[in-house]
């Protein structure tokens, strides 16, 4: 479990994390979700005591992170898959990493066989491609079989395989009792693979959500009926919210999909479809975080 209370970070006039609490629970996979700059990797790096609160506390299993008695065995971070010795073979890496917090020489080749990074172990870190890199970030995190990993954007640079495999590796650690929490930029993969979500936006909480919750919140129903504007009425005054589709369908909010077919029945409706839609995470966070984004591309 990570526990984060009021915790607050400042760079000078930079307020990159503003008085968080959340906690982040085990046997799920927490999705950690903000624009660019919103205080996502400074709370990682703050509850792996790499960044000093301003204010507030963030725990590890109940402790500082500095307090733990063996951090690399309860908690399991990628931060920065390029911050390593370019120079060293990536079992070199790995077995200093194992050596220097007292653990098993095994675990290298353990992590190293489970990222799949086998063939290429006693190659330097230099030549590897950013997928590379990631997959022996990701086994560095799992050398001390911690309860708790943090990984920031562990999908980056990874091709389809990668990021397939990358979810179903977070999804047997949760299931294994652990606690993870992942960053990502990847909407369509952040569905895909969390089970709750931490939204921030300039700092600040923005949604302590199950996945499930958010994406009902955001369900709809499409409608095509050769009568659209009298069911679009019909609709409106049962407190239903609808919106023309680009292609004449009608889709509404608020109410569910056999409300809609019982009303269009009750005034005698024709209808040609209709079809629950599941929410996107996409729209939803696009939702959550609109006002809260500072770095957007102007059109030209
Ligand atoms: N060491 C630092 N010194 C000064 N400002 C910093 C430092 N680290 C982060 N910041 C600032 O704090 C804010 C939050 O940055 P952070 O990297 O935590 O955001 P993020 O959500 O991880 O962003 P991204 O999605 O782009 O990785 C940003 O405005 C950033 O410029």
């Amino acid at each position: 479990m990570i526990e984060l209370r009021g915790l607050t970070k400042r760079y000078r006039a930079r307020l990159a994390v503003d008085r968080l609490t959340v906690t982040v629970e085990p046997g799920r996979v927490t999705g950690f979700l903000g624009p660019n700059g919103s205080g996502k990797t400074t709370t990682m790096r703050c509850i792996l005591g790499l960044a000093r609160p301003t204010a507030g506390t963030a725990t590890v299993l109940g402790r500082a992170y500095r307090d733990l008695a063996h951090p690399v065995r309860e908690v399991g971070a990628l931060v920065d898959p390029r911050a390593r010795h370019p120079g060293r073979t990536a079992h070199a890496h790995l077995l200093t990493l194992a050596r220097s917090n007292a653990l098993p020489p095994h675990r290298v080749d353990d992590v190293v066989e489970l990222v799949g990074l086998a063939p290429v172990a006693h190659e330097r870190v230099r030549g590897f491609s950013l997928g590379m890199a990631q997959r022996l970030g990701i086994a560095g995190a799992l050398l001390g079989d911690p309860e708790v990993l943090l990984l920031d954007e562990p999908v980056n640079g990874l091709d389809p395989e990668g990021i397939r495999w990358v979810r179903g590796l977070l999804r047997d650690l949760a299931d294994e009792g652990r606690t993870v929490l992942v960053s990502s930029h990847l909407m369509s993969e952040m569905q895909d693979t969390a089970d709750h979500l931490v939204v921030l936006g300039r700092g600040r909480l923005l949604a302590d959500v199950p996945m499930a919750e958010l994406l009902g919140a955001y369900a709809a129903v499409r409608v095509r009926s050769p009568q659209a504007p009298l069911l679009a009425s019909a609709v409106q005054r049962a407190g239903g919210h609808v919106e023309l589709e680009i292609d004449g369908a009608l889709r509404i909010d608020g109410l569910a999909a056999a409300d809609v077919g019982d009303l269009a029945h009750e005034i005698g409706v024709r209808l040609h479809e209709l079809s629950p839609v599941a929410g996107s995470l996409e729209e939803a966070y696009l939702a959550l975080t609109g006002d809260d984004v500072e770095y957007r591309a102007v059109a030209p």
